[in-house]
């Protein structure tokens, strides 16, 4: 980090999540974290860059578990998550939302169906009323009330992050991990996903990670970006600092 690059918002509580020393390789050398370290304060919206392949998918998979690193610590909510079972990740992961790259809707449902599908899956003793309402109070907080008995082929692809999105936010997680909310959208839908991240973050105080090639994104969402590179996080600022950077390789990001 150069020495300009501050932070937007200094935390001051403990870190939600904490990834210190994190090793991963795949096969014999395919070296893809070499030591990664970095955290998330409660509230924060932490944007992760690289180029493609650099690990930030790994990086945020190791987080919820559905990736084992070979060495170091992930803690989240202040526990080592590394050696918990298939049922204490399970828990874990009722807390923090995945929204992966392709949204991945469950195409046979209509929208109803697929936010109906994990709440009634978590939370076996609600009514079918107060299901109803979840969703209609879900689809309200993302914009798309009039889809919700829609089926995923009828909607576009912006509208179908928002459905992905509304999918995640009905179990109301305390953390959201973003896997390029924005990619394949035109330019005014991007800006519509990324001003969403910005309400849900404000409205619910969520704690967010967020992966994005997409740089008006990152400089809409972010307080803070780390940046990846050969396998651990190469700086660490604000937008404006490392927009500002003197090390040109981090500049080029921002050009
Ligand atoms: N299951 C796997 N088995 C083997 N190698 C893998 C596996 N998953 C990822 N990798 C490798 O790990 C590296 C990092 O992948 P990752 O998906 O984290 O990159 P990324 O930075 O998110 O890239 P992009 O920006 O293109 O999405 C790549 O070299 C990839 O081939």
């Amino acid at each position: 980090m150069t020495p300009n690059e501050t932070h937007k918002k200094t935390p001051n509580t403990a870190p939600v999540i904490e990834i210190k020393g994190l090793y991963k390789t795949f096969g014999k050398d395919n070296h893809v974290l070499n030591g990664v370290n970095f955290s998330v304060a409660k509230g924060e919206n932490l944007v992760v860059l690289g180029r493609s392949g650099s690990g930030k998918s790994i990086a945020i998979k190791c987080l919820v578990g559905l990736v084992k690193a070979d060495k170091g610590e992930v803690n989240v909510f202040g526990k080592n998550i590394v050696k918990f079972n298939e049922n204490q990740l399970n828990e874990i992961r009722l807390r923090i939302g995945f929204l992966f790259q392709n949204g991945a809707l469950y195409d046979s449902m209509s929208v109803r169906q697929n936010l109906a599908f994990p709440l009634m899956r978590h939370s076996t003793e609600l009514t079918a009323k107060q299901v109803d309402n979840a969703i209609k109070e879900t689809l309200e907080s993302v914009g798309l009330t009039e889809a919700i008995d829609k089926m995923p082929s009828e909607l576009s692809g912006g509208m179908r992050k928002r459905v992905g999105l509304a999918r995640t936010l009905i179990l109301k997680p305390e953390v959201l991990l973003y896997d390029e909310p924005t990619t394949g959208l035109d330019t005014i839908t991007s800006r519509e996903i990324s001003d969403l991240i910005l309400s849900i973050q404000k409205k619910h105080q969520t704690t967010s990670i967020i992966i994005t090639h997409d740089m008006a994104c990152a400089k809409l969402t972010a307080d803070r970006l780390v940046i990846l590179k050969d396998g651990i996080i190469e700086a660490e600022g604000t937008y404006e600092a490392l927009e500002k950077s003197n090390d040109a390789w981090v500049r080029s990001f921002f050009s």
